[in-house]
């Protein structure tokens, strides 16, 4: 359905996949001037030509005013916004393209859960990093494409230290069914969307081990608590983590199937091999780098992450699941909150 607005925008959306697709169909309804870039020729003339995203979103009509193209200039050119829903293994690499072709003050919006392979860049380090003059925020929350475009109700956060870039982008996204909250902690929103991907794949590896909800409820909980410990040792306010984009997301993504990091976990829980399960998924789970990544990070500082240890054992270094849970129950039995409001 197509929304009036007395502010209509140039907005692109950088990435072919789900995601990207998602957000593309939510600002083109809003009646915004939109553009969806995606690399290859030949999946946006499929895309152009079926009104479909067949590959990533198979059954959802695409806007019948979304423009969908192959071409990055014609794509960013006097863009207002620029979401950037590219996978944070290709995510410098687009952005480094796209970076000469941008009007001064850009909107430049990350929706990617990813930690940068090989160092420890969150995508709006990347953002900065690359281009001068631009306004950077980060979309994060429990937001599956599938169920967004299925119109079920959802809401995200937008996080900048801009206020008026938090109001413009909720203005943009605001629908009868998707709400945007704000937040000023950029580097906490964005740090829980990448952590939450670990505990999708270490609840899903439960659920394919047959643990019932007792066994789910203890997994997510103490993921929080671990979140909240390493976002505190990084200076992340832990407070960020009980909002939609911690918690929230942490509930979905570790509850439910569509999420492909839960999927990894179940696959590898089942017995295949995690290249086997990733090639298997055929789409992009960040959280598989993403512990790599942050067992060096809690090891080198030393922040006690038992579950985010327990599968970087079974993933990478070929520990049997049956030993790893052992030794996960028999650890220290330790303070069940750690946080207090009490002064
Ligand atoms: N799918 C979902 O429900 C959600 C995904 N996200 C995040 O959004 C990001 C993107 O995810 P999805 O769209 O779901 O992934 P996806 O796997 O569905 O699609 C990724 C897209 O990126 C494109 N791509 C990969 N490398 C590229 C390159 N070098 N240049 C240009 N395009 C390239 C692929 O061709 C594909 O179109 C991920 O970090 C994910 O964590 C965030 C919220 C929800
Ligand atoms: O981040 C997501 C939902 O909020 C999607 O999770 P997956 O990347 O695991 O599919």
């Amino acid at each position: 359905m197509q929304k009036e607005t007395s502010n209509p925008l140039t907005i692109a959306v950088l990435g072919g996949g789900s995601f990207g697709t998602a957000i593309a169909n939510i600002v083109a309804g809003n009646g915004h001037d939109t553009r969806q870039w995606m690399r290859d020729s030949e999946s946006a003339e499929a895309c152009r030509e079926a009104r479909e995203n067949h590959k990533y979103l198979p059954g959802v009509a695409l806007h019948p005013e979304l423009c969908i193209s192959s071409d990055l200039q014609e794509a960013v050119q006097g863009c207002d916004i620029i979401f950037v829903a590219i996978p944070s293994k290709s995510f410098r690499e687009v952005v480094r393209r796209v970076a000469p072709l941008l009007k001064p003050g850009t909107m430049l919006i990350s929706t990617t859960k990813g930690i940068e392979h090989d160092n420890f860049h969150l995508m709006s380090d990347i953002l900065r990093e690359e281009t001068t003059g631009m306004r950077v925020g980060v979309l994060s929350g429990p937001n599956f494409a599938k169920e967004i475009v299925a119109g079920h109700y959802t809401a995200t956060v937008i996080a900048s230290e801009d206020e008026s870039l938090c109001k413009d982008i909720q203005t943009a996204l605001h629908s009868e069914t998707f709400r945007v909250y704000s937040s000023n902690d950029v580097f906490g929103v964005e740090l829980a969307g990448a952590l939450k991907n670990i505990y999708a794949i270490v609840t899903g590896m439960a659920a394919a081990l047959d643990r019932g909800q007792n066994t789910i409820s203890l997994l997510i909980t103490r993921s929080l608590a671990e979140m909240m410990r390493f976002a505190e040792a990084m200076g992340a306010d832990p407070m960020t983590f009980i909002g939609l984009a911690g918690v929230g997301d942490l509930i979905l993504t570790c509850s439910s199937d569509l999420s492909r990091n839960y999927r990894v976990g179940y696959l590898v829980g089942k017995g295949k091999s995690l290249d086997r399960a990733v090639a298997e998924i055929g789409q992009v789970a960040e959280g598989v780098n993403t512990v790599r990544l942050i067992k060096q990070k809690a090891d080198e500082m030393g922040v006690y992450m038992p579950l985010v240890s327990a599968i970087h054992a079974i993933l990478f270094e070929e520990r049997p699941i049956p030993e790893v849970i052992r030794n996960l129950m028999s650890g220290a039995q330790t303070f069940d909150v750690a946080y207090s409001a009490k002064p």
